[in-house]
């Protein structure tokens, strides 16, 4: 058995309309090992996933358009997040293209672990519960 002072990872999910069913699957697919760990997600995103693995401890934050995507920098500002997986659409204009360009241009400026692809997210996921294992 684990010990209760694991460190608990707190990472940030993000997806753009045509990418949603990619993250839920990510989320479903990796939901043994994220169980531990806390979930920060702009609200229809989160309620998403949410919907699709309910044990999973999802905090819902605003709508992206409506101001989720700047709460999550916010977030990253005051050093509350350890990796931001955001999926982004790259084929779709955002009306609110500015808050995801502040959203990535955060992430960049305080270091964070950003995977802006499935592959990435793979990836970043493998390597982080390697290094800190959920409890
Ligand atoms: O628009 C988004 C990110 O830019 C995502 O927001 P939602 O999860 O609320 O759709």
């Amino acid at each position: 058995m684990k010990s209760p002072t694991t460190p608990v990872l707190t990472l940030a999910f993000v997806a753009h309309d045509a990418k949603k069913d990619q993250m839920v699957e990510f989320a479903k697919r990796h939901a043994e090992a994220l169980r531990g760990h806390r979930i920060v997600a702009t609200g229809t995103t989160g309620g998403k996933v949410k919907e699709a693995a309910p044990h999973l401890p999802v905090r819902l934050l605003k709508s992206g358009p409506l101001g989720g995507d700047q709460q999550i920098g916010a977030l990253i500002a005051e050093s509350g997040i350890d990796a931001l997986f955001f999926f982004v659409d790259p084929l779709s204009p955002m009306p609110h293209d500015v808050d995801v360009k502040a959203l990535m241009r955060l992430a960049l400026v305080y270091n964070v672990p950003m995977a802006l692809n499935l592959a990435t997210a793979e990836a970043l996921l493998t390597d982080l519960v390697a290094t800190v294992p959920d409890r």
